[in-house]
């Protein structure tokens, strides 16, 4: 994997000094926001108001990953404040094809998350609506889950689907990322990666991802 991004997650952030844990992270690509909302999975986080303390906060680019109901009404509006991405989940999409098409309008990258136990090969053919891809490693809802190894075959028949797309499309996986499991997410072909807990946890955060960024690019990936 040549290219690859660590997008830490703020989820595992002190939420009480946001202005500083941003700080933390200034050598990431991207800061990952979970927006949460007591239905679509059972925890509440943030919403509008913070993302936009966090823009105001930060120079990093924002990718926003909502696991709400109807995000078809609620995922423009995070568009329109800036952010970067904007990961709807497929379960929870009345439209995606139109929610899709309608991030892209308002200048932000589409984005859309399958759950794991979700398949892919249902959304395959709207895979040119999207510019990334998320495979969640660990069922939404928390940080500091154990990576569930039953993706990897899904993030390989992603990688295969995108590649074969001809489409410039971004392969995120999200939970339970540490200095380990990155190396078989990045083998089965994830290019981008979500860290909290291996982030926000060490002592030295961008130590962590540094780390993180040279075990997803060895060539050498998985022993
Ligand atoms: O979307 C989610 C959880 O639902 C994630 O973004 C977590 O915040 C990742 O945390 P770790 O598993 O890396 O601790
Ligand atoms: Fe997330």
């Amino acid at each position: 994997m040549t290219n690859c991004a660590i997008h830490p997650s703020i989820l595992s952030a002190d939420f009480a000094r946001l202005a500083q844990e941003l700080e933390r992270i200034s050598s990431a690509d991207a800061v990952h926001v979970d927006v949460m909302d007591n239905h679509f999975v059972p925890n509440l986080t943030l919403g509008l108001p913070v993302v936009e303390a966090i823009m105001k906060a930060t120079s990093l680019p924002l990718d926003i990953h909502l696991m709400i109901e109807d995000p078809d009404r609620w995922a423009p509006a995070y568009a329109d404040l800036g952010a970067d991405s904007v990961t709807f989940h497929a379960e929870a999409a009345k439209a995606p094809v139109r929610l899709a098409r309608e991030l892209r309008a308002h200048g932000t990258k589409s984005a859309m998350a399958l759950k794991p136990a979700t398949p892919l090969e249902p959304y395959l053919d709207m895979l040119p609506e999207l510019d990334m891809l998320l495979l969640m490693t660990v069922e939404p809802g928390f940080g500091g889950q154990p990576f569930l190894d039953l993706v990897i075959p899904k993030i390989e028949r992603a990688r295969k689907a995108i590649d074969g797309s001809g489409a410039t499309i971004t392969l995120q996986v999200d939970g339970g990322i540490t200095t380990e499991t990155i190396k078989r997410a990045a083998a089965a072909g994830a290019d981008n990666f979500v860290a909290g807990s291996s982030v926000y946890g060490a002592a030295d955060a961008a130590e962590a991802i540094s780390a993180l960024r040279n075990n997803a690019q060895r060539k050498d990936s998985v022993e």
